[in-house]
């Protein structure tokens, strides 16, 4: 799903009204329908002020209020005063036969347990809202407040600093914007809604759906040659829990062997993977025999000056095979910028960004940073957090649609490094394979919040609910209940 910017939302706005033929007042219909459904889905006996500006946001809200008052659900709307509405604006004032105006000196008269639908202004605003806000969005603060396509004020597709409502869901039309995604606006949970619009091409930045289309279906004939190896380098003295995880992680993605590579003290690991010491101890002195598909390190590998010489001595001798970088990997590169390799795969979460490209003042700063690092290097960054961003040298930039909170637990980033090996070593390419480790990771952090909970859930959790998030991509490719040739013990077993 392409992540639109205002003008690229304006303009697939016009070619809609013109490919199908229709006006933009029936876009405005085809919305409000939408989000009756929606809220009266959410909120099934509400009752609802709606506060609208003197645009189409505004125009929305006066089309939801004229349905939700059509449907007998009491309903309240206040206009704001303006010398100017736009026309589908006006068009609904005409059709709705109750509602009050008011401006920032005289505040609406709210219900005093209604909730509030925001659609004071949505992609339109062309700079922040005055502080002479403030005293409306206050009065609003602390009471159930949804936000029609954005918060009021809030910005689509920058920083915003000026006052803004604080929404509790946004029902946002089409595709999410850009804001949403950055921790410092505080959007908590955006809903989309479909009204129908076409689609223009595929834009460079995506959010990510349907990622079970980018499944493999590996032959009946494979077997674990043809699966794939993957090589996992990492850990040292006091911080071997983390390739624990990667090792456990890459056992559960699906290539036909993992092999491990780590110092001497490197603890007893499942049995399913090849586990090679070095001769030293402590960290790792010497380089392993590289005889794998793909490749990851970094893992617990410390920061001593061995490690990082074990590091350069690493990268200096790999083969052309797909490199994932992660945590200490990335420390030592960050002190040696130069010796990132092109095509490598790095995987920071925003502090280890910091590290090599510099603080930034907001997320938007650190994506710029993050998107001409990619260019530049030529190499792929999948920056971690919530809506976890893959950044790839081409300029693409694919938004992670799953995950949540509950997997902010130590330990959490070492799977997804596993488990990204794990499917490069199967033969995808990199282009596919970082949308479905992430998506896939994030999918079974949120299987493992539905079951346990956010709050007791840990990284070891995501491990276990992997196989589950397989089975549901596998179940939405349609590719295990298909085919005719499994045997009449297997169909027993399904
Ligand atoms: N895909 C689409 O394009 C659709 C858009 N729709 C709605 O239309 C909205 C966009 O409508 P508009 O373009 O009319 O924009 P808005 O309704 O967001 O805002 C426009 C109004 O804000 C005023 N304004 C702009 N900057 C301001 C500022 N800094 N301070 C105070 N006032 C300011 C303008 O003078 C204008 O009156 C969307 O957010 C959505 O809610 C829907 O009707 C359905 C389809
Ligand atoms: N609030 C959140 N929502 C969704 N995913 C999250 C959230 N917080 C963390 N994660 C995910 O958990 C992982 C944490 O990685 P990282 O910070 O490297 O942890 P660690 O170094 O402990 O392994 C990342 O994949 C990240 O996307
Ligand atoms: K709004």
């Amino acid at each position: 799903m392409n992540i639109l910017n205002k003008e690229q939302l304006r303009a697939t706005d016009q070619h809609t009204i013109q490919v199908q033929g229709i006006r933009s007042w029936d876009l405005m219909e085809r919305a409000a329908r939408e989000l009756l459904k929606a809220i009266t889905r959410e909120f099934p006996h509400g009752e609802f002020s709606i506060l609208c500006g003197p645009g189409n946001n505004g125009g929305d809200g006066l089309a939801l209020g004229r349905m939700l008052k059509e449907k007998g659900i009491n309903t309240q709307v206040f206009l704001l005063e303006s010398p100017k509405y736009s026309e589908d604006n006006l068009e609904n004032q005409k059709l709705l036969e109750e509602f009050e105006v008011f401006n920032l000196e005289k505040l609406p008269e709210l219900w005093p347990d209604s909730i509030i639908i925001d659609a004071l202004y949505g992609f339109g605003l062309r700079t922040g809202l005055g502080i002479e806000w403030k005293a409306l969005f206050e009065k609003i603060e602390g009471r159930t407040c949804l936000a029609i396509d954005l918060p009021s004020g809030l910005l689509a597709d920058e920083l915003t600093t000026s006052p803004y409502v604080k929404a509790d869901i946004v029902y946002t039309f089409h595709c999410p914007k850009k804001a949403f995604f950055a921790p410092e606006h505080g959007i908590e949970s955006f809903e989309i809604i479909d009204i129908g619009l076409e689609k223009v091409g595929d834009g460079n930045y995506q959010y990510l759906a349907d990622v079970h289309l980018l499944l493999n279906q590996p032959s009946r004939f494979a077997h674990k040659g043809t699966l794939g190896q993957a090589l996992l380098v990492g850990g040292s003295k006091g911080m071997t829990g983390a390739i624990d995880l990667a090792t456990k992680a890459a056992l559960r993605g699906g290539c036909g062997i993992v092999k491990v590579y780590g110092p001497g003290c490197t603890p007893d690991l499942p049995s399913e993977a090849l586990v090679q010491r070095d001769i030293n101890l402590e960290y790792i002195k010497q380089t392993p025999t590289i005889d794998a598909k793909t490749t990851a390190i970094g893992i617990g590998m410390g920061m001593s000056h061995n490690g990082q010489e074990a590091l350069l001595e690493f990268l200096s001798v790999l083969p052309p095979i797909p490199l994932v970088l992660d945590a200490d990997a990335l420390n030592i590169l960050a002190k040696h910028p130069e010796k990132i390799p092109t095509g490598a795969i790095l995987t920071p979460h925003p502090k280890e960004l910091d590290r090599i490209v510099g603080t930034s003042k907001s997320s938007f700063e650190r994506w710029e940073k993050a998107e001409k690092l990619a260019k530049k290097k030529g190499i792929y960054l999948i920056v971690k957090g919530a809506n976890t961003h893959i950044f790839f040298p081409d300029g693409k930039i694919l938004v992670n649609s799953s995950g949540n909170y509950g997997m902010a637990k130590g330990g959490s980033g070492d799977i997804l490094t596993g488990l990204l090996t794990a499917i490069l070593a199967q033969g995808y390419p990199i282009e596919k394979a970082l949308p479905l480790g992430v998506y896939l990771h994030g999918l079974a952090g949120d299987i493992a919040a539905e079951t346990l909970g956010h709050d007791a859930m840990n990284a070891g959790d995501i491990l276990t609910f992997l196989p589950d998030a397989w089975k549901l991509l596998r179940r939405r490719a349609c590719t295990t209940s298909k085919y005719p040739r499994r045997s009449t013990e297997q169909r027993e077993l399904l």
